[in-house]
Formats: C-alpha cells, sequence, structure tokens
C-alpha cells in the first residue's frame, strides 16, 4: 500500500545546528508508527515540518501525496495534536471544537460525536479550557484531531499527562483507528508506551534517524540463555546442529531459540536448569545509550 506519511531528507538548521539531520521514513495505512527518541531528539521539529508549521532547510515531507500547504482543507484529511496546551484558555471546550467544526465544514453535531470518542462529559465541555488538567486538554486536543474525520493522524506526545487507564484508552483508540484503515503517527519518549500499541517504529536521536522498520523487527531478541546440568554436551549438541554457541560466566549463550535448545537437550538427555530468551533488545540499549548521551550534553551545555 501507499504510503501516507512521507518524510523525505527532512532537515532543520538553527543556525548552524541539524536539530533534524536528512531523516525519511514512512508511516502506512493501516498501522501506527511510533516515531521515538528522547527529549530534544528532534521528534516535533520535524512533526512541524510535516504539518507545515515550520518550513525545512532541505528536504520535504507528503501527506496522502502532498505538501500539508498543498493539502485541500487539511483538517478533513489529517488530525494533528502537537500542542495540545496550545489552546485558547478562555474558550470552552466545545467552543473550540465548535469553531473548528465551522471552519472545516462538518456541522455541528460531529462535535458531541468526539466529545463522546474522547470520553469528556458535557460539563467538562463546557468548562473553560483553562480549567482543564493536562489529560483533560490531551482528549480535547484528540477530540479536535478528530473533528474532520480524517485518514492520518499526526500526534505528539498524545499520551502526555493520561493515567496509566487513559494510556489503555488512547491505545485501543490508536489501534482502532489503524485497523479502519487510517494512517497514525505518534511521537514518545517512552519506549515502553510505543511499543504497546506500535506496528512500526521510527527512532531518532540527536536529529538522525537511528533504526526504523517494524517493532517485531526491532524488538525481536534473537538467541536463548541456557544453563544446564552438562553445559559441553549441550553445547556440542548445538554446534552440531549448526547454531552458534558462547560460553558466558552464566552457562550457554547461543542464536538457537529456546524451543530449539529445549529440544536438542531433551535428545541429548540434558537437563536445563535455566532457559531464557537472550536478554535486553539491541533497540533498548541503542534508545537508552541516546538518552545518556543527550543527558550529557545537556549537562556540559
Ligand atoms: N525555534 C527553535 N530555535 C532553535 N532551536 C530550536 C527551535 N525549536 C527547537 N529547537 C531545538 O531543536 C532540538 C529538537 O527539538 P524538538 O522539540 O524537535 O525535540 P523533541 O524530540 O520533540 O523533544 P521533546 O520530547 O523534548 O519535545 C532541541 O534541542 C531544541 O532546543
Amino acid at each position: 500500500m501507499d504510503a501516507m506519511i512521507t518524510a523525505e531528507n527532512l532537515t532543520k538548521r538553527y543556525g548552524n545546528r541539524a536539530v533534524v539531520d536528512d531523516v525519511s521514513f514512512t508511516a502506512r495505512p493501516g498501522r501506527v508508527t511510533g516515531f521515538l527518541g528522547p527529549n530534544g531528539a528532534g521528534k516535533s521539529t520535524t512533526m512541524r515540518m510535516l504539518t507545515a508549521l515550520t518550513t525545512p532547510t532541505a528536504g520535504r515531507g507528503t501527506i496522502l501525496g502532498r505538501t500539508f500547504r498543498d493539502l485541500p482543507n487539511p483538517g478533513r484529511h489529517v488530525g494533528v495534536l502537537l500542542d495540545a496546551s496550545a489552546q485558547h484558555v478562555g474558550r470552552t471546550g466545545r467552543e473550540t471544537l465548535l469553531l473548528s467544526a465551522q471552519l472545516m465544514g462538518t456541522g455541528p453535531h460531529r462535535v458531541d460525536e468526539v466529545l463522546d470518542v474522547v470520553g469528556l462529559t458535557a460539563r467538562e465541555a463546557s468548562a473553560r479550557t483553562r480549567t482543564y488538567s493536562l489529560g483533560m486538554r490531551q482528549r480535547l486536543g484528540l477530540a479536535h484531531a478528530l473533528l474532520g474525520e480524517p485518514e492520518v493522524l499526526i500526534l505528539d506526545e498524545p499520551a502526555n499527562g493520561l493515567d496509566p487507564a487513559g494510556i489503555r484508552w488512547m491505545r485501543n483508540l490508536l489501534r482502532s483507528f489503524a485497523d479502519g484503515g487510517g494512517t497514525v503517527l505518534l511521537s514518545s519518549h517512552l519506549l515502553l508506551e510505543v511499543e504497546a500499541v506500535a506496528d512500526d517504529l521510527v527512532i531518532i536521536g540527536n536529529g538522525r534517524i537511528l533504526a526504523r522498520g517494524s517493532t517485531e523487527e526491532l524488538l525481536a531478541t534473537p538467541g536463548t540463555q541456557v544453563r544446564s546440568t552438562d553445559d559441553g554436551a549441550l553445547a556440542g549438541a548445538l554446534t552440531g546442529a549448526g547454531h552458534d554457541v558462547v560460553r558466558t560466566g552464566a552457562g550457554l549463550s547461543t542464536s538457537a531459540t529456546t524451543e530449539e535448545v529445549g529440544g536438542l537437550a531433551l535428545a541429548a538427555a540434558v537437563v536445563l536448569t535455566d532457559l531464557r530468551p537472550a536478554a535486553s533488545t539491541g533497540l533498548e540499549e541503542l534508545f537508552f545509550d541516546t538518552t545518556a548521551q543527550h543527558g550529557r550534553e545537556e549537562i556540559s551545555a
């Protein structure tokens, strides 16, 4: 299927510092794409370039094959949630939505529909947004994004300020949006938060793409750690079956799956005392390394 969101060599420089550096990725329909990176990695800037709020220094972003600026009535195609605190605090939630509904030409009935979808009560909707908690602002921001019945959602840290139940609710909502054929790009600085909902991941650090691919692929932990009553015999059985084996301080580390190890141990009549998938994924390490590096930079700056 065609990509619905495309970043092509997007670059943003402030002075001579590239905060987004040659970033390319796609987000496809029917899938949730998680945009991951530590604070300051360039996620917001990338999303702002995709939605024409920031002009790229180089490269371009397209949505449904066009730049955001070239989309007719963009709110009917792309729902955007970038800064939930940016709403006019003197208006009520309902007024905010009604105004946008009018601009987009959706008709006022849609306002009640989206309020219902995001779980804001009539009473909450008639309070001024100044009085809203961050979680309520996120819900209103999401209601706003959904208002025009878009095919594409671009959401910057939508889980910020939500409690665990709210985060689960948000996940379900994004899942069903994608299952209905929609395209979702959502950013987060928390791997665990995104891992649970994203089909694909784009990982960014210091403005550059670090990794990109399906969540399954990127989080796959190849290999197994195993201990047995006879590691020598087990290592022999594993190498005999064509698997790589390394002796570690705590038994064996092998490229075989846990099931393969179990099967070979059974055939070789070796008793296993510990069997587990290889620890910590490369992705997690990559992600935390970048976070740590970034932290050091901040301290020395
Ligand atoms: N208008 C600007 N002028 C100068 N530097 C900027 C500007 N906007 C953003 N930056 C810098 O660009 C870098 C990337 O910021 P950005 O907000 O895109 O990161 P992020 O990944 O969204 O982080 P966060 O999770 O903290 O929002 C940061 O170091 C930020 O200070």
